[in-house]
């Protein structure tokens, strides 16, 4: 008999609001550490584009829900080569088009929607061959991963989120990019609290770090947590 017990990757979750850097950061800090990375946004984001591409009544749960069956996904977990595909169509590129992101808060309320993406998530995160797994969202410390070793929220101010969104996307107003964000965190935030921290979740505040002190200050967390688990 195999008594050797099966630990799995080490998980590290982190939340916070849009534009915080979940995604830039998680994914750097999955470089240096050659971890695998997770973008759960992207995942509700392909099931927005998919329920869309199927003539789905958005504002209608109950047929958001019967999009569900028939959601293909494949989401790669390597933080060097990111790609998104539902069924033979690869939306890497289309998840991030305002359409998507218009509409992705109507789908991400769906509890039988979040259900479903939470196993999706865990599946994908037992199922990596890396040492440790990045995984960033909304409710990744509290619903996802709430055991997670290391748990982190990500914020910033919302001057400077709506600031390094509007520089991402060309040629759509600060204004308008930065009421779209603040609309989109507040239909989130209906349905889960990405702002403060839960118990044990330590907070990385960004507001006055650049990029590579972020990614620094996450990577000091996890390393504190570990040790302190050793
Ligand atoms: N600490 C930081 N300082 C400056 N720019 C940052 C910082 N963190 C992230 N960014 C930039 O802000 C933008 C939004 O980050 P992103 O990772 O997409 O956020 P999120 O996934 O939380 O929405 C990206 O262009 C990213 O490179
Ligand atoms: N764990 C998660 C991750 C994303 N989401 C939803 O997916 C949307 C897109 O997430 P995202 O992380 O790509 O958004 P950005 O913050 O990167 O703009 C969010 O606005 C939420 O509606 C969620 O509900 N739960």
């Amino acid at each position: 008999m195999n008594t050797t017990p099966t630990t799995g990757p080490l998980v590290v979750a982190v939340d916070g609001p849009a534009g915080s850097g979940k995604s830039s950061v998680s994914k750097a800090v999955a470089r240096r550490l050659g971890f695998a990375y997770l973008d759960t946004g992207a995942a509700y984001r392909a099931f927005a584009w998919h329920a869309q591409h199927s003539g789905v009544e958005l504002e209608d749960q109950a047929s958001v829900v019967a999009a569900l069956p028939t959601f293909d996904l494949a989401e790669a977990t390597d933080p060097d080569h990111f790609t998104v595909r539902v069924g033979e169509h690869d939306v890497t590129a289309a998840i991030r088009e305002p359409a998507v992101t218009g509409v992705v808060s109507l789908v991400a309320r769906v509890p039988e929607v979040r259900a479903a993406l939470t196993g999706i998530f865990r599946r994908l995160a037992a199922g990596t061959d890396k040492p440790g797994i990045v995984i960033e969202g909304r409710d990744i410390t509290t619903v996802v991963a709430p055991d997670a070793p290391v748990r982190v929220l990500l914020t910033a101010s919302e001057e400077v989120r709506m600031g390094r969104r509007s520089a991402e996307l060309t040629g759509h107003s600060p204004e308008a990019v930065g009421e779209q964000l603040k609309a989109r965190d507040r239909a989130d935030s209906r349905v889960v609290d990405f702002m403060t921290a839960a118990d044990g979740v330590t907070t990385v505040d960004s507001t006055e770090l650049d990029f590579d002190e972020t990614v620094d200050a996450v990577i000091a967390v996890i390393q504190s947590r570990t040790h302190s688990l050793r």
